[in-house]
C-alpha cells in the first residue's frame, strides 16, 4: 500500500497513488482537544484549507497568530455557535468536506446535563447533516465508542468462562448491539443522542445518497485533553479522566477511583489517531460509508491501573514524590451524582480500518503517557502553585 506521509507538499499521494489535491475543510469544534492536533497536522503536513468554527480558539491560538506562520491565510477562525448562526450553510457550501467535531463530551455532563446533551449530540448536528446532503458535501461525523455501551459479557455470571471469549466483549461496527442502561440511567443521554444522528447520516447515506464516514473513537488521549479545574476551566468543573488524574498529580492529592476503578478501557495516542483522521480526509473512496473505530486494543487497563501508572510516569517527569495516599476510593454516586452509569470493558476491533485505511496505533500507554504528563507538568505545575497559595477569600 502506497504511504500518505508527507514528503513534500506536491508529492503527497493517497493509498492508491493518486496526487492529493487541496481540499477545503470545514471544521466544526476545531477550537477542542481532537480539532487542535487535527489543524496542527492539516497545517504543518498538507496543504488544504480550514475553516475553524468554534466559540473558543484558545486551544488553536498557536495556529492563528502570529501572521508570518508558514501556513498563513490557510486557517481562519469563524467565531460560531452552531445552534444559532445563519452563516452555517455558507461556510460548509464553501468547502469540499465537513468535519463536524461539536459536542458536550464529558460524562459529568451526560446525567447532570441531559437536555444540554441531547441538543448538543443530536439536534444541533442536524442542520449539519442537512446542509451536507442538501448541498452535496461530504460529511465527516465524530461519534463515540459509547454508542456500544455495555459489552454482552457483562450481563453473564461473574464466573462464567465465556466473559473470556472475544465474541462476548470485542466490539466490531458492523456486528456489535448498542446496550445501554435504564431511561433514569441518565449517563445513556449522550450515547443514545449520538447512536440517533448516526442513524440519521446512514440513512441520508442510503436514501439519498450523501457521502458519509463516522468515526468512533475509542478514549483518545494527550495534551490539551478539557481542562484542569480552578485553572483554566471552572474549580468545580469535571473533565475527563486524564485531566482528573493529572489534576490531583499537580496539586499532590489522591486519584480519585470510581466504584473502585474496575471499568476498563483502551487508551490511544491523540497523535496516533489523527493519522487515521487524515487518511480518512484525503482518501474519500475508501472512507466514505464506513463506521470506524479508532483505538488502540493493545492498551487496555483497568482505571485503578491506569491511575497506578499515571503516578509513576508523574513521579518520573516531575521528579516529585508520590503522593502518601496514591489513590481513593469514591462512589459513583458521589462523584458524579445520581443517574451515572458505566461501560464496563471497551475494546475496538480493527478489522475495518485495517483493511480500508492500512492504519494501526503505534504508541505504547507508557510512551503516550510520558509525554502527556511532560506536557501537563510544564503547563501547570507552576500556575498550580500559585492558585495554591492564593488566600481563600472569606
Ligand atoms: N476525545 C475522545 O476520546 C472522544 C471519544 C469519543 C468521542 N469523541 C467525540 O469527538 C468529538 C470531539 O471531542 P473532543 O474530545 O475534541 O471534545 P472537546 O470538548 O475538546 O471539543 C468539542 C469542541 O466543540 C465545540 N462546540 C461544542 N458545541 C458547539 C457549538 N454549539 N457551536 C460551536 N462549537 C461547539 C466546543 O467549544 C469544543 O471546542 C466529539 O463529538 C466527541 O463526542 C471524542
Ligand atoms: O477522577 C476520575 C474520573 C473518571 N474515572 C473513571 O474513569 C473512566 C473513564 O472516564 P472518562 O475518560 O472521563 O470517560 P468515559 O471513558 O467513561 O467516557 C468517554 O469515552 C468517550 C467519550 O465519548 C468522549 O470522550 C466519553 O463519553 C470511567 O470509568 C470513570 O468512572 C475515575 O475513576 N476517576
Amino acid at each position: 500500500m502506497a504511504s500518505s506521509a508527507s514528503v513534500g507538499a506536491s508529492a503527497r499521494v493517497d493509498l492508491d497513488g493518486n496526487p492529493i489535491k487541496p481540499l477545503t475543510i470545514c471544521m466544526i469544534g476545531a477550537g477542542g482537544f481532537i480539532g487542535s492536533h487535527l489543524c496542527e497536522k492539516l497545517m504543518s503536513e498538507t496543504q488544504h484549507k480550514v475553516l475553524a468554527l468554534d466559540v473558543y480558539n484558545d486551544k488553536i491560538k498557536h495556529l492563528l497568530e502570529p501572521d508570518n506562520l508558514p501556513w498563513h491565510g490557510r486557517i481562519t477562525f469563524h467565531r460560531l455557535n452552531i445552534k444559532h448562526d445563519s452563516r452555517l450553510e455558507g461556510l460548509i457550501k464553501m468547502s469540499d468536506l465537513t468535519i463536524n467535531l461539536a459536542a458536550i463530551c464529558t460524562p459529568a455532563d451526560y446525567n447532570t446535563r441531559p437536555l444540554d446533551t441531547i441538543y448538543s449530540n443530536f439536534i444541533d448536528a442536524l442542520p449539519v447533516v442537512k446542509y451536507c446532503s442538501e448541498n452535496n458535501k461530504r460529511l465527516i461525523h465524530f461519534s463515540t465508542c459509547e454508542v456500544y455501551g455495555k459489552t454482552i459479557g457483562s450481563f453473564l455470571p461473574k464466573d462464567s468462562p465465556l466473559r473470556q471469549d472475544p465474541a462476548y466483549y470485542v466490539l466490531k461496527e458492523d456486528e456489535s448491539p448498542c446496550i445501554f442502561g435504564s431511561i433514569e440511567k441518565q449517563r445513556w443521554s449522550y450515547a443514545c443522542a449520538k447512536q440517533l444522528i448516526e442513524r440519521l447520516i446512514y440513512a441520508e447515506g442510503a436514501e439519498n445518497g450523501m457521502e458519509f464516514t463516522i468515526v468512533r473513537p475509542f478514549n483518545w488521549i494527550g495534551p490539551r485533553m478539557d481542562f484542569i479545574p480552578g485553572v483554566d476551566g471552572p474549580s468545580e468543573g469535571v473533565p475527563r479522566v486524564l485531566a482528573c488524574f493529572s489534576n490531583n498529580l499537580l496539586r499532590g492529592q489522591p486519584l480519585k477511583l470510581v466504584d473502585g476503578g474496575q471499568s476498563q478501557r483502551t487508551f490511544v495516542y491523540i497523535k496516533d489517531a489523527i493519522e487515521a483522521v487524515t487518511l480518512m480526509i484525503e482518501n474519500p473512496a475508501r472512507a466514505n460509508g464506513h463506521i470506524f473505530n479508532v483505538g488502540n486494543p493493545n492498551n487496555e487497563v483497568t482505571v485503578r491501573q491506569l491511575a497506578e501508572m499515571m503516578i509513576k510516569v508523574y513521579s518520573k517527569v516531575s521528579g516529585e514524590q508520590p503522593p502518601e495516599t496514591p489513590t481513593i476510593d469514591v462512589s459513583s454516586k458521589e462523584f458524579y451524582g445520581e443517574g451515572y452509569d458505566d461501560s464496563d470493558k471497551r475494546i475496538p476491533d480493527m478489522t475495518t480500518i485495517n483493511r480500508q485505511l492500512g492504519w494501526n496505533p503505534k504508541t505504547s500507554l507508557w510512551d503516550l503517557l510520558e509525554s502527556t504528563l511532560t506536557y501537563q507538568h510544564r503547563t501547570y505545575a507552576e500556575a498550580i502553585k500559585k492558585v495554591i497559595a492564593k488566600p481563600v477569600a472569606s
